[in-house]
């Protein structure tokens, strides 16, 4: 059976037919509420309509470079006012993995992180140290006979890898990573899968293009725990008591955001084309990826229209 063509939200009835169709948002970040440092337009706007109409806000990223607390920060730096228990991000996630699925000992089980400061920030809050990461040492040219991970032997108490997005990538941080994955017993957790990662009027590479640099060269494949890992879906919903047919997933990339809301059996699921997807690829029937029940320019045209 064909499903129903994607609805484009771009006039009054749309906007309003979609708003009176969920009481929970589950929002990407990324590229559905910003580029990096650009807030796109009438984000804010949309969000206080949201919180107007009593409707539930929860933000699910997958970039893992930064802890919820350090998004809160975000988010206030462009005047949108969040509390942590809203957001949900795969340095979290991985981070509750590492607790609750690998069941490492803080305090006792290291975790070598190539990624950025959100993953340790995460970890620690568990009670778990971690080492490599934003290591200052790790931003010199790799030299076997004189990098200190090395000389000094590698830390036997670490038990996992968990790698991200990491915008210091380099061969050392690489080097270092490898010779823990070539250790059977060092569990191997990546926080997403996203091969690519959207900025403003440029598309660099994600956090799975680094990931797949170490499976590459490790011969191992990773535990992904960002979206569409139904186990981040899971904490949300029952952390949160949604009812999944009054939730709604909006995203920009098919692969995760979509997925992740269809397999997670949402009522509904709004693509954005602000950041990596393009109108034929929401529309393109493609076995790849399900495809979402709306799509619109930008997430701000749920509040435009209703002006
Ligand atoms: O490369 C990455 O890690 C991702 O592109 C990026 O961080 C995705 O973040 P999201 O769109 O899930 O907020
Ligand atoms: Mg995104």
């Amino acid at each position: 059976m064909t499903e129903s063509y994607p609805v484009k939200i771009s006039n009054k009835s749309t906007a309003q037919e979609f708003l009176d169709s969920f009481d929970n948002f589950l929002f990407d970040c990324d590229g559905v509420l910003w580029l990096g440092k650009h807030l796109l337009p009438y984000v804010k706007e949309t969000l206080s309509l949201l919180e107007k109409l009593g409707k539930q806000a929860i933000f699910v990223t997958n970039n893992s470079t930064k802890s919820r607390a350090a998004y809160c920060k975000k988010f206030a730096s462009f005047g949108i006012d969040v509390t942590q228990d809203q957001i949900f991000s795969s340095s979290y996630s991985s981070a509750v993995y590492v607790r609750d699925f690998l069941k490492l000992k803080p305090g006792v089980d290291k975790v070598w992180i190539c990624g950025e400061a959100g993953i340790a920030e995460e970890l620690a809050l568990m009670g778990y140290d971690s080492i490599g990461g934003t290591d200052p040492r790790l931003d010199e040219p790799f030299d076997a006979e004189r990098s200190p991970f090395l000389i000094n032997g590698l830390d036997p108490a670490v038990r996992c890898v968990v790698a991200g997005l990491d915008s210091k990538i380099n061969y050392h941080r690489l080097a270092i990573t490898l010779q823990y994955l070539q250790k059977p017993e060092v569990h191997f957790v990546g926080t997403n899968v996203d091969s690519t990662y959207p900025q403003k009027g440029y598309i660099f590479p994600g956090a799975g293009s680094v990931i797949n640099s170490l499976a590459c060269a490790s011969g191992r494949e990773p535990i992904y725990c960002g979206k569409p890992n139904q186990n981040m879906l899971n904490t949300i919903v029952s952390s949160k008591n949604l009812q999944l047919s009054k939730s709604c997933m909006v995203g920009d990339r098919l692969n995760t955001d979509i997925r992740f809301g269809v397999e997670g059996g949402l009522g509904g699921t709004l693509l954005v084309l602000t950041g990596i997807e393009t109108e034929d690829r929401a529309l393109e029937e493609n076995a790849e990826h399900p495809r979402p029940k709306y799509y619109a320019e930008k997430l701000g045209d749920v509040y435009e229209n209703l002006q």
